[in-house]
């Protein structure tokens, strides 16, 4: 089984950087995790709403186009349904024997994702009623990615 997060923007801050690589480091021996970035667009300043949903499909297109194909997809946003760790690690074993040989996650940029993305979704997951900045949410996947493996193996982590 391979991981795609498939994401907008760059990571900018170290800190946030450091906690990925150590995550991606971890994961290695459990899964293949590869992280595709596309390029966010810049805003003009006081958009306008319509200006906002243009760069929001902007950036969707360019996240829909490098979806791997025989993918499960599930797209990351604030309102979408909650799943517990072992829920995760559950659903991760059952896309395996249902033959899925990716599954992708999708992190919005920081003006979130187009309808058309989230209609792509399989599952719409959020991890909280809060917003994280896309920068740290994808930190907290590649935890959450983690865990769910440590889970999959009866391997102790942290409580
Ligand atoms: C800064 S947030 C975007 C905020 C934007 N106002 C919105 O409502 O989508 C950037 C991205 O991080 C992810 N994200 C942030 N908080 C999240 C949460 N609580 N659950 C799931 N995804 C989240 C989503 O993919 C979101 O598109």
């Amino acid at each position: 089984m391979k991981i795609n997060i498939m994401a907008v923007g760059k990571i900018k801050e170290d800190y946030i950087n450091a906690g990925i690589k150590e995550f991606l480091k971890r994961l290695k021996p459990y899964t293949e995790v590869n992280v595709i970035e596309v390029d966010d667009e810049r805003i003009p300043p006081n958009a306008s709403g319509a200006q906002i949903e243009k760069v929001k499909e902007k950036e969707g297109e360019r996240l829909l186009k490098n979806v791997p194909k025989n993918s499960y997809v599930i797209v990351l946003d604030v309102k979408g349904k909650p799943m517990t760790s072992e829920g995760l690690a559950k659903s991760i074993q059952n896309l395996q024997l249902q033959g899925y040989s990716n599954i992708t996650f999708i992190i919005g940029g920081a003006l979130g994702l187009s309808q058309k993305v989230l209609d792509t979704g399989d599952y719409i997951l959020s991890f909280s009623h809060m917003t994280f900045t896309h920068q740290m949410i994808r930190l907290i996947l590649l935890e959450q990615l983690y865990r769910a493996f440590k889970i999959i193996k009866g391997e102790p982590y942290h409580k």
